[in-house]
């Protein structure tokens, strides 16, 4: 099966998601996203889901390298923690992440979803930890019109809303985080991402510009938060603000 489906992952468009996740990750690894393996990128175009491997240098990956999964055939089977590949490269093992990329694809119908281990994110969530919160909020930053209302909702949130990010904790195995990852997005069924305590965030996107420009937004934001905090800035702008701003205008 492996080699008869090779022509899954061969195209001389560099739009095409074989090409495409290489690419992506290399660009990723600059911004400290997937060094050291950690973090990826899948992308599903239809019902063919694109993977990488795991514990590869996720930058130096090649399309060749990649696995393909058909989504329909993955939720028909009956034994879901055993999975039908139309395309595997040999002598690798699929990336860890294949579950919660797949519960991106499956609930909340993405294009793309993405990894990352970004210090900003873990920070976030460490910060988060001795505030007793498993939820990140922040109001009035224009960078969170980057990011999508929601599921099924057109345009994306407003300077005046408040951008709320769930965080579940870590586990010892990454597909263990799937089924909290799963319950966040049913408690949460507007956010486009989850952070994991001292670990990362998950963003998907309904298409791979959409995930990858979340993504970016939401760095910023994390990598203000910190900085926020260490200047004693609050991540909500307080009231009394909003009023003295109504005052002036
Ligand atoms: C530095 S190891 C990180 C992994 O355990 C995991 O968290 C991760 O993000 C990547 O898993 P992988 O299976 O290599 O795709
Ligand atoms: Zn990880």
């Amino acid at each position: 099966m492996a080699s008869s489906n090779d022509h899954l992952v061969q195209s001389d468009d560099p739009n095409h998601p074989a090409n495409l996740i290489p690419s992506l990750c290399a660009k990723f690894w600059h911004l400290g996203w997937v060094t050291g393996t950690g973090g990826g990128c899948s992308i599903r175009d239809d019902d063919l889901v694109y993977l990488a491997p795991s514990g590869v240098q996720k930058e130096l990956m090649k399309s060749s390298d990649l696995y393909v999964m058909s989504l329909a055939a993955q939720s028909a089977s009956l034994f879901k923690r055993q999975r039908i590949y139309l395309r595997e490269p040999k002598g690798l093992k699929p990336s860890q992440c294949t579950p919660l990329f797949l519960a991106a694809f499956t609930k909340r119908r993405a294009g793309c979803c993405i990894h990352t281990h970004s210090q900003w994110a873990v920070l976030v969530t460490l910060l988060l930890e001795s505030q007793n919160k498993n939820v990140f909020e922040i109001s009035h930053m224009e960078q969170i019109k980057g990011i999508g209302k929601g599921f099924e909702k057109s345009g994306n949130l407003g300077y005046h809303d408040t951008l709320r990010i769930p965080v579940i904790e870590n586990t010892a195995h990454e597909e263990d985080l799937t089924e909290f990852l799963e319950e966040a997005m049913d408690e949460y069924p507007d956010t486009y991402a989850v952070l994991v305590r001292r670990h990362g965030v998950y963003v998907w996107g309904e298409n791979v510009h959409k995930a990858k420009t979340q993504c970016e937004s939401l760095d910023y934001l994390f990598q203000l938060a910190v900085e926020m905090k260490k200047l004693g800035l609050p991540w909500i702008r307080s009231p009394e603000l909003v009023n003295l701003q109504a005052q002036y205008k």
